[in-house]
């Protein structure tokens, strides 16, 4: 929330200062001429050093301790006429007359006041403090930076942008021209009439018209397309970008924050260079234009107009905090939408609609509130004119900010591997493996966890629900690095594989199969850019997919619809086994498959994948009839190997596995 009392404070301040600065200003000018030029020096230095002291001493009194550039604005405002006199006497003699020498002169006051402010502004903006509020300090200079990134970002576009400024400047002045011709025509059909001085301010009126249109016209094309060009490209590098993180990056960041930074912030990070600038030049040039015209009409007039411009200041702060808590707010109501469109089946099946419509709507309606006394305050705002370009800027740049944080975040698990021997047996050694979800790090999933996988060996893994068994397989396809211990490939470890070989080697089904829309073949060829349709039928064979496939009206070419939704859950679930077979991966995992198939199809899937003697194969199960064959079968409790050997073996031993069986068989059988 806006700090109110801090801007109230300001605002005093300000008055304050001006008021007392007026007046000793004007107190000290009365009886100018009656000194001599010496006299009128000594004057000048006097009243700067009072003014000096007085603005630092009212200051004080209402901010507290000053700022470096508050600073080093009032020695430049105070001292400026005297510094500014007593060199033009020194090197153009004493004769010669100045205005800035004159006290009680109001030009010489608002001279001064612009000159100090524009070098402060000049000094804060190039030469940042360096014992400022460092938040505040850091926050501009990380503006800045980003800035700067953005406008670097748009070089390909630079064309475009350039073509933009130059219709920009030409609109900006055909349309400060027109007002003048106008005047100039209704000032001849005021007074005397000449036809051709009338006529000539017609056309000059015409001209600056129609080039007003034109550069309005070819600028605005011209900066969206340069716009469209720059969100596409970011858009692509933010995916590509989010696509590297970890799995915990994912499951720490709402969806709705994703895609929020993805669909609002690539765009408004677009606006920041060629909208803003579009703004702040056209007001720039017509600012400049119409200040000097007025200056000649009356400078007491604009010294009123100008008067406005440390108010819009301050409410464009307020606005600017506004502004972060709507975006954040838009960003809560958005992942409510995501949760209930990804789990609509769950939502229809507890009768929450109505909840989560109300819910919805909490979320819009904190969104409304937020926005309209954002809203109230960009209507002051707007009200104002030019202080409001540089606000606006500095949202971009926040939107800007937000996207950069994904594009450079480095995943945490990394992908820099370069192993990638030709020939991989596929042996996997888990060695004293502790690990625990970052989420819920007071929760150790695995604790001095140890375990082998020969190659050609069926290994089974079984416990009881939530052991552990799933997160062994996560370990394995590196979505999360463990916190102590290693686990080895072939000896190597497997940090150092190269990613996409490593991938191509593990193929992993899980318990829920995730299809993509797009046809069968695509799916199952998914990810592959080598793989003939010799291939992919011999895959789905295997998978005991293909004799439904081919039933289908377009074979492999049908398409599944959203997540596979035109297909069964059995039909998604070889689909995903042949999509695991197809790249004849050195390491199989079936984690928990059986679940979605019929006792036909599993059959036929454990005896097309018991045909490779020379493939690692890891299953998890909890159907423990469906690994009774298994080389070895791994009881997990506790985050740890609770037993190990074949069926026979345990069932002789009478310990976990027996009584995990036990267990499962009286619970299939209660009713
Ligand atoms: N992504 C996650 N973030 C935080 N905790 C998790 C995550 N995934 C699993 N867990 C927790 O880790 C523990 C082990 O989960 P895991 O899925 O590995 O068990 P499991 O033995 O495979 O269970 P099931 O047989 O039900 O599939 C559980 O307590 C679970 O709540």
């Amino acid at each position: 929330m806006a700090d109110y009392g801090a801007i109230t404070r300001k605002i005093t301040a300000l008055t304050l200062a001006v008021f007392v600065d007026l007046s000793l200003f004007y107190a000290a000018g009365f009886g100018e001429k009656r000194h001599s030029v010496y006299g009128n020096l000594a004057r000048l230095w006097v009243v700067a050093v009072l003014r000096c002291l007085a603005l630092v001493a009212v200051s004080l009194f209402t901010l507290g301790p000053l700022k470096p550039v508050l600073i080093r604005f009032i020695a430049v405002h105070s001292l400026l006429a005297a510094v500014a006199e007593t060199g033009i006497k020194l090197l153009y003699g004493l004769n010669v007359e100045s205005a800035c020498g004159s006290v009680a002169d109001m030009r010489s006051w608002l001279m001064c006041a612009g000159a100090s402010l524009a070098a402060a502004l000049f000094w804060e903006l190039t030469i940042p403090d360096s014992n400022g509020e460092a938040a505040e300090k850091e926050s501009k200079q990380k503006a800045r930076v980003l800035f700067m990134r953005v406008l670097f970002m748009y070089k390909p576009d630079c064309a475009l942008l350039l073509g933009a400024f130059v219709f920009l400047s030409l609109a900006a002045i055909c349309e400060m021209s027109i007002p003048f011709y106008t005047g100039k025509v209704i000032d001849i059909l005021g007074s005397q009439y000449q036809s051709s001085e009338f006529l000539s301010a017609v056309f000059f009126m015409g001209l600056y018209s129609m080039g007003g249109s034109l550069g309005a016209g070819c600028r605005g094309g011209l900066f969206l397309c340069a716009i469209s060009s720059f969100t596409c490209r970011v858009k692509v590098m933010l995916f590509g970008a989010l696509t590297k993180q970890e799995i915990g990056f994912f499951e720490a960041i709402k969806t709705g924050e994703i895609t929020s930074r993805l669909s609002r912030d690539t765009t408004l990070m677009g606006r920041t260079v060629p909208l803003n600038i579009n703004v702040l030049l056209r007001t720039f040039i017509k600012t400049v234009g119409i200040i000097s015209l007025m200056m000649n009409l009356s400078w007491k007039l604009t010294f009123l107009v100008l008067m406005e411009t440390p108010v819009t200041a301050l409410l464009q702060n307020i606005y600017d905090t506004h502004y972060q808590e709507v975006q954040d707010s838009i960003a809560r109501a958005n992942e409510a939408v995501s949760e209930v469109v990804s789990s609509i089946r769950v939502v229809r099946s507890f009768k929450t609609e109505q909840g989560e419509a109300r819910r919805y709507e909490d979320r819009l309606m904190d969104t409304h509130i937020l926005k309209t006394r954002r809203d109230t305050v960009r209507a002051f705002v707007k009200c104002c004119t030019l202080i409001y370009i540089f606000g606006d800027m500095l949202n971009s740049v926040g939107a800007a900010g937000k996207v950069f944080e994904y594009l450079d975040r480095e995943p945490q698990v990394s992908s820099e591997g370069t192993l990638a021997p030709d020939h991989l047996k596929g042996h996997v050694r888990f060695c004293d493996l502790t690990f625990s979800y970052l989420s819920h790090s007071n929760k150790t999933v695995l604790q001095d966890f140890s375990l082998e996988l020969k190659p050609g060996q069926m290994a089974a893994l079984v416990g009881p629900s939530g052991e552990g068994k799933s997160t062994c397989v996560s370990l394995l396809e590196r979505f999360y690095e463990p916190q102590k211990g290693i686990i080895l490939l072939d000896d190597q470890p497997l940090q150092s594989y190269e990613h996409r070989y490593l991938h191509r080697k593990i193929a992993v089904v899980s318990q829920q199969p995730v299809l993509f829309s797009g046809s069968i073949r695509e799916n199952i060829a998914y990810g592959l850019t080598d793989c003939s349709l010799d291939e992919i039928q011999e895959a789905a064979r295997n998978a005991n997919a293909h004799d439904f496939i081919i039933n289908l009206e377009k074979g492999y070419d049908t398409e599944v619809g959203e997540g596979g939704g035109q297909l069964s859950k059995s039909e998604r679930q070889r689909i995903a086994i042949a999509r695991a077979l197809v790249r004849q991966p050195q390491i199989l995992i079936l984690d928990e498959i059986t679940s979605s198939l019929d006792s036909e199809s599993e059959t036929k899937v454990q005896q097309a994948l018991a045909c490779n003697p020379n493939q690692t194969l890891l299953v998890i199960a909890h159907r423990l009839k469906t690994i009774e064959n298994a080389h070895q079968i791994v009881v997990i409790g506790d985050g740890k190997v609770q037993e190990c050997g074949t069926h026979q073996e345990l069932m002789h031993k009478k310990g976990s596995y027996y009584k995990l069986r036990e267990k499962l068989f009286t619970e299939a059988n209660t009713p």
